[in-house]
């Protein structure tokens, strides 16, 4: 991760956030499908893409949902990006009317690769950054590349100092 700092802002996004925007992520992608309109199902991308994937398929009403698996990140090198787990082969084809889903695209090296292996997909993540736009088909918030989004899933409740301290 090393290679990815400093990052000047933090951009801390909440359960009710992460819902919120997950659910016009959906509503934007409602009715833009391939055929007629319809999504044939949804792909998240694992981890983080999951809960994004289940908001947009509970929104779009999609019940055939999948997930696919990238290594992109090895501590130090970007450039090892390998794919851990494929979604079912005869459910993605070429992707065509599928829904890929991640959280965010910061490089965009996790959807290059996806990308190669399922051009026809229509790839849409909640957050996006700029280098990572050329990659993304559909997003809904943009930070800086120099902004790190910190997901509640990594993050808990704790005590902060009041404004004016002791
Ligand atoms: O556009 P990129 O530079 O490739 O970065 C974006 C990817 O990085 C994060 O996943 P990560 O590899 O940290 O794994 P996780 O989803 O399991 O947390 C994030 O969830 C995206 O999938
Ligand atoms: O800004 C980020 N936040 C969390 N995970 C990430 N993976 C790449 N960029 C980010
Ligand atoms: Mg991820």
């Amino acid at each position: 991760m090393s290679e990815r700092l400093p990052h000047e802002k933090g951009f801390h996004v909440s359960w009710d956030q992460l819902h919120r925007d997950s659910r016009a992520l959906a509503w934007r992608l409602d009715g833009k499908g391939p055929n007629n309109g319809e999504w044939r199902a949804v792909v998240g991308i694992t981890r983080g893409g999951m809960a994004p994937a289940m908001i947009v398929a509970r929104e779009l009403d999609i019940r055939v949902v999948d997930t696919v698996a990238v290594k992109s990140y090895d501590h130090q090198s970007q450039s090892e990006a390998q794919v851990l787990k494929h979604p079912d082969r005869e459910l993605m084809g070429d992707g065509e009317g599928v829904l890929i889903i991640d959280d965010l695209v910061d490089s965009g090296k996790t959807l290059e690769i996806v990308r190669s292996m399922y051009p026809k997909a229509h790839f849409a993540t909640v957050y996006a950054k700029p280098v990572g736009h050329p990659m993304v088909d559909t997003f809904i918030t943009e930070v800086s590349q120099d902004t790190w989004i910190f997901f509640p899933w990594d993050m808990a409740l704790q005590y902060v100092e009041p404004y004016r301290g002791k």
